[in-house]
């Protein structure tokens, strides 16, 4: 007995034949622009129902990501697939309105002379009362309902984004691509409609790609990050493994301030005022840098000109002078001028600690929250 052929437009590499393939996948995107390559090598998957956002500094190729998906920009090469079938590779192009793939960008248009449920309406098929009943129930799920006959410049910003979600959603998009749909609206709005949109999301049961440069908005939003660098994807996780495991310098300095020590690697430890740290597979003479956050820095008392004796988690107090201090609502922050070699390192507590300047104090930092990169690398 013969198989049957393998349909070629199923990727092949997923382990078993009743293994469910990704809703979304991606495999090595690739776009060059005037000869330089924007998007570069980029493969990711999403599955139903999971939030993966694309997170990088202005510029990294977030955006032209997602318009290859969307269908808007065409790649140089790589692949996307839905469900396991090819959409578009280099020669084969589903068109854009036929991939059942919800979009919304920042700058998201209502049309201001259709209602709010014409709006929303827009891209449903269906008989009339088909239409309204989708159109009540995912204005009901926006908390709309009241403003169902409305029009757009009635609403205010959050409301009238709310609409353009309810609008993405309604033919019920297997997959939806957000570009940044947040940034438009004011801090205090933000946050409520950031859970209320990823509530709604899950619901619907869509594979979703955000594109944002803020870690804070990936933090919240994602079961996934993508973070990505220079056209590439540089590391990729569940928020915390991303937050705690950086990849490298620049993937710590990303989510939050840094401090940086400077050492030179000696039987595979580098040595700093904090005591010795861990550099297995660098080999002798290697510059790296220690890096840490601020809240990873312990502050202790100045007791007859020593500090606290070294402990196995805290390593070794090194001395500093307090330089400026800030209230900064949940944490203060601290300002130390170190005798060591007289940089600067920042320190967070929480709540209120402003001690005054030129106070002596000594510092300890969590071993086990600092990573030690080659410097450059
Ligand atoms: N049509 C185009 N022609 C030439 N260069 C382009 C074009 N579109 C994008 N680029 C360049 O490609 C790079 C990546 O752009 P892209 O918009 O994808 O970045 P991004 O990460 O989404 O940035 P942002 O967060 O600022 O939107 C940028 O340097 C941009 O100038």
């Amino acid at each position: 007995m013969t198989s049957a052929p393998a349909d070629p437009q199923t990727p092949s590499g997923y382990p078993t034949a009743d293994a469910r393939p990704p809703r979304l996948e991606i495999r090595n995107l690739r776009r060059f622009f005037d000869g330089r390559a924007v998007v570069d090598d980029v493969s990711l998957q999403i599955e139903a129902g999971q939030v993966m956002c694309l997170l990088g500094p202005s510029g990294c190729g977030k955006s032209t990501t997602l318009r290859m998906i969307a269908g808007v920009e065409m790649q140089d090469s790589g692949e996307i697939y839905v469900d396991g079938k090819l959409i578009c590779d280099t020669v084969f192009r589903v068109p854009p309105e036929r991939r059942e793939i919800g979009l919304i960008f920042q700058d998201f248009a209502l049309f201001p002379h259709l209602s709010v449920a014409d709006n929303v309406a827009f891209g449903l098929k269906g008989s009339k009362d088909e239409k309204r009943a989708r159109v009540q129930e995912l204005l009901s799920k926006v908390s709309l309902a009241q403003y169902i006959d409305e029009f757009p410049h009635q609403l205010s910003g959050g409301e009238q984004q709310r609409v353009a979600l309810a609008r993405a959603l309604a033919p019920k998009p297997r997959i939806m691509l957000m570009d940044e749909p947040f940034s438009g609206l004011d801090n205090r709005l933000r946050d409520g409609i950031r859970d209320e949109t990823l509530a709604l999301l899950k619901e619907e049961d869509a594979a979703v790609l955000l594109v944002t440069h803020e870690p804070e908005e990936a933090m919240r939003m994602a079961d996934e990050i993508a973070l990505m660098r220079a056209g590439k994807i540089v590391q990729q996780g569940a928020p915390y493994n991303v937050y705690t495991r950086p990849a490298d310098r620049a993937a710590v300095s990303f989510f939050s301030d840094t401090n940086v020590l400077r050492s030179e690697v000696n039987g595979a430890l580098a040595q700093t005022p904090f005591g010795q740290f861990l550099a297995p597979g660098l080999p002798d003479g290697t510059e790296v840098d220690i890096v840490f956050r601020p809240q990873h820095v312990k502050i202790d008392f100045d007791r007859n000109g020593r500090g606290p004796n070294p402990t196995a988690t805290d390593g070794v107090a090194a001395r500093g002078v307090v330089q400026r201090a800030r209230f900064l609502g949940n944490e203060s922050l601290v300002e130390f001028r170190m005798d060591f070699d007289g940089c600067v390192l920042k320190a967070t507590v929480p709540n209120v600690f402003l001690p005054e300047a030129g106070r002596v104090m000594w510092l300890t930092v969590r071993r086990d929250r600092c990573f030690v990169f080659p410097t450059g690398g």
